[in-house]
C-alpha cells in the first residue's frame, strides 16, 4: 500500500509550521523522518494520522484521494511522544485491546514476564515507553506512525525493536522520527529532512551533513 500526504499547509496562530510539504510512506519500506527541535516532525504525524487539522493537505492510499482521517479509515496507528498508557489495567487487557501476542513479547524479554498479571502502573518510564512502541509497532496496522520511539530505551532494547521493525515492515508502512539518527539513517529505507518548515528527500548520512544536521 502506498500512503501519500501532500501540499500540507500548517499554521498555528499566525505562525506558519509547514510548507507545502509532499511525504510519502509505503508497505515493505521504514520512511524515517529528521530535523531539528520544533521544526514540525510531530505535527506532520498529527496531520498525515488524521487527528491535527491544517489550511490545506491532500492524502492519497494507493492514488486515490481521502478525505476522511486516516484514522477513522484504516487502520493506521500513531505512538505520541507523550505517555498514553492507563496505569489502571493489566497487561494481558492491554495487549488483547491492541491485538498483540504477549506470549512473542515475553519470549523477546524475558524480564517481562513476572508482570504478566500486574498492571501498567508497575513499569518504570523506560519499560512503559518500550511496551508503548510494542504495542504500536506490532498491532496489525497498514502503517504506523512512530514518534520517538527510541527515547528513553535501553541501547538493547533499542537494537531489538530496530530488528522488529524491520520485520515488520514487510506487512506494514512504517514511519520513524526519532533524534537518534544513527539508527534511524541505519534501518530507513527512504529519509526526509524537515527543517523551517520545508522537507527535502535525502539520500544519506553525507546529506544530513551537508544540511547541517549532524
Ligand atoms: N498546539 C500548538 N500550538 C502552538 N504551537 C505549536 C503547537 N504544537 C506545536 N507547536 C509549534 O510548532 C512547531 C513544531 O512543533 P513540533 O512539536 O511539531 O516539532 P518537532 O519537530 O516534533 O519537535 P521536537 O523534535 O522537539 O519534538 C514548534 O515551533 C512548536 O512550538
Amino acid at each position: 500500500m502506498k500512503f501519500e500526504l501532500d501540499n500540507v499547509e500548517l499554521y498555528f496562530g499566525q505562525k506558519q509550521v509547514l510548507y507545502s510539504i509532499y511525504f510519502k510512506a509505503e508497505t515493505g519500506k521504514i520512511t524515517g523522518l529528521l530535523g531539528p527541535n520544533g521544526s514540525g516532525k510531530s505535527s506532520l504525524m498529527r496531520v498525515f494520522f488524521g487527528n491535527l487539522n491544517c489550511h490545506n493537505k491532500l492524502v492519497r492510499i494507493n492514488d486515490q484521494g481521502t478525505l476522511k482521517p486516516l484514522y477513522k479509515k484504516h487502520r493506521v496507528k500513531l505512538l505520541p511522544q507523550h505517555d498514553f498508557l492507563p496505569n489502571n489495567i493489566n497487561f494481558k487487557k492491554i495487549f488483547n485491546f491492541f491485538e498483540v501476542e504477549w506470549s512473542y513479547f515475553v519470549q523477546t524479554f524475558p524480564s517481562f514476564e513476572k508482570y504478566s498479571s500486574e498492571k501498567i502502573g508497575k513499569l518504570s518510564g523506560g519499560e512503559k515507553r518500550l511496551i508503548s512502541v510494542w504495542l504500536i509497532l506490532k498491532s496489525p496496522a497498514e502503517l504506523v506512525l512512530l514518534d520517538e520511539p527510541f527515547t528513553h530505551l535501553s541501547p538493547l532494547y533499542i537494537e531489538i525493536i530496530k530488528k522488529e521493525m524491520t520485520a515488520e515492515k514487510e506487512n506494514k508502512g512504517i514511519v520513524i522520527s526519532d533524534h537518534m539518527y544513527h539508527d534511524i539513517v541505519e534501518i530507513s529505507d527512504d529519509l526526509y529532512f524537515l527543517k523551517n518548515g520545508n522537507i527535502k528527500k535525502i539520500a544519506d548520512k553525507e546529506a544530513l551533513k551537508g544540511l547541517g544536521y549532524c
